[in-house]
């Protein structure tokens, strides 16, 4: 009988991806690992997206050939080694000091793509250098126009390869833990110059000032998608979308791709992951924080899209605009 090699067991590494947050937990300071896993109001849908996940089960067949097993695609064209690519999640140097400049490095040796996000604590050029990673760049539009044009021209000029738009933040949810950590967003180093970032909840503003509603643009509409195709030439992804309506829309107006997503339940009370998918899964973001068996994701997510697909058959160009990808944030946070 052929037995697996059992990989040499070093006391206390983690074996499963809950107890890196447990880790996480012990080695972060309160205010960053409450900001790192919390969610937006009284967490109701961080636990509706921890507990859908939950219910998810596999239906395997048997006797299948598993000897050789393939799990690479393309995303935009992109070749990957997995259908998981890094979400973007601002200011990675709250949990280690080199930041996305690390995570981009992980991506690189994993073989995937790292979304940069538009508030990181590395600049875009720090991690366009850092690796040859591919690349996507993240944005959010602020009101003024220029500060957000600037980045993307910014990211465009350093090689990344997709700008995704992230358009479930009209207005930043309101994260209760970090209003009681009374938690001060930092001077980002891409802003610097441009406009400040630094917004603390004990300088006399109100709670709605905590992070950057003032700087968001909250009128931002489809027409605008049409501004954001006149500055850059990059493929455009629009992160957030939650409804088939918003996908159809999303691809009349020209898109290149969605992410489904309820942003990991921190800005509000989008609705929860499995929901979302039972109504349309193209691009997939994981709506639970961590995760227990990466690959029965992968493997209940390519199921659920089969039968999305018969879902919105009726929708056929649907199947050729999207790539069936997991999307999974806090990488970082674990492995950097
Ligand atoms: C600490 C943290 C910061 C995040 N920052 C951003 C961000 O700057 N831009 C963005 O579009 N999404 C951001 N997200 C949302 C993620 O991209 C993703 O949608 C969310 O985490 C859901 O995935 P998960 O539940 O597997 O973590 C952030 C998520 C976390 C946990």
């Amino acid at each position: 009988m052929f037995l697996l090699p059992v990989p040499e067991y070093m006391e206390g590494e983690p074996v499963n991806v809950n107890e890196f947050q447990e880790l996480a937990r012990q080695a972060l300071p309160k205010i960053y690992y409450d900001y790192y896993s919390g969610g937006a109001e009284d967490e109701y849908t961080l636990k509706q997206n921890v507990e859908a996940f939950q219910g998810i089960t596999i239906r395997p067949r048997i006797l299948v050939d598993v000897s050789r097993i393939d799990l690479s695609t393309t995303v935009l064209g992109y070749q990957i080694s997995v259908p998981i690519l890094i979400a973007p999640s601002a200011k990675h140097k709250w949990a280690h000091p080199e930041g996305e400049v690390a995570t981009a490095r992980a991506a690189a040796l994993c073989d995937t793509i790292m979304i940069l996000s538009y508030r990181s604590t590395c600049t875009i050029e720090e991690v366009a250098s850092s690796c040859n990673a591919v690349r996507f760049f993240q944005c959010y539009v602020y009101k003024r126009r220029d500060i957000s044009a600037n980045l993307l021209q910014r990211a465009e000029r350093c090689g990344y390869k997709a700008i995704v738009l992230t358009v479930d933040s009209p207005r930043l949810g309101r994260r209760e833990k970090d209003i009681k950590n009374k938690m001060v967003n930092p001077q980002l180093k891409n802003f610097e110059g441009l406009i400040s970032t630094r917004v603390s909840t004990d300088d006399g503003s109100k709670i709605e000032a905590f992070d950057a509603n003032t700087a968001f643009d909250a009128s931002l509409s489809w027409k605008d998608i049409g501004w954001l195709r006149s500055i850059t030439n990059l493929p455009v992804l629009l992160k957030g979308v939650l409804t088939h309506e918003d996908a159809i829309k999303a691809v009349e107006v020209g898109v290149d791709g969605i992410v489904v997503s309820n942003h990991g339940a921190r800005q509000g009370k989008g609705r929860f992951y499995v929901g979302i998918v039972m109504e349309l899964a193209l691009l997939v973001d994981l709506g639970a924080p961590w995760m227990t068996d990466i690959k029965a994701t992968i493997l209940s997510h390519q199921r659920r899209f089969t039968i999305q697909a018969f879902v919105i058959s009726s929708v056929s160009w649907i199947n050729i605009c999207f790539t069936p990808v997991v999307f999974l944030a806090c990488t970082s946070l674990l492995y950097t």
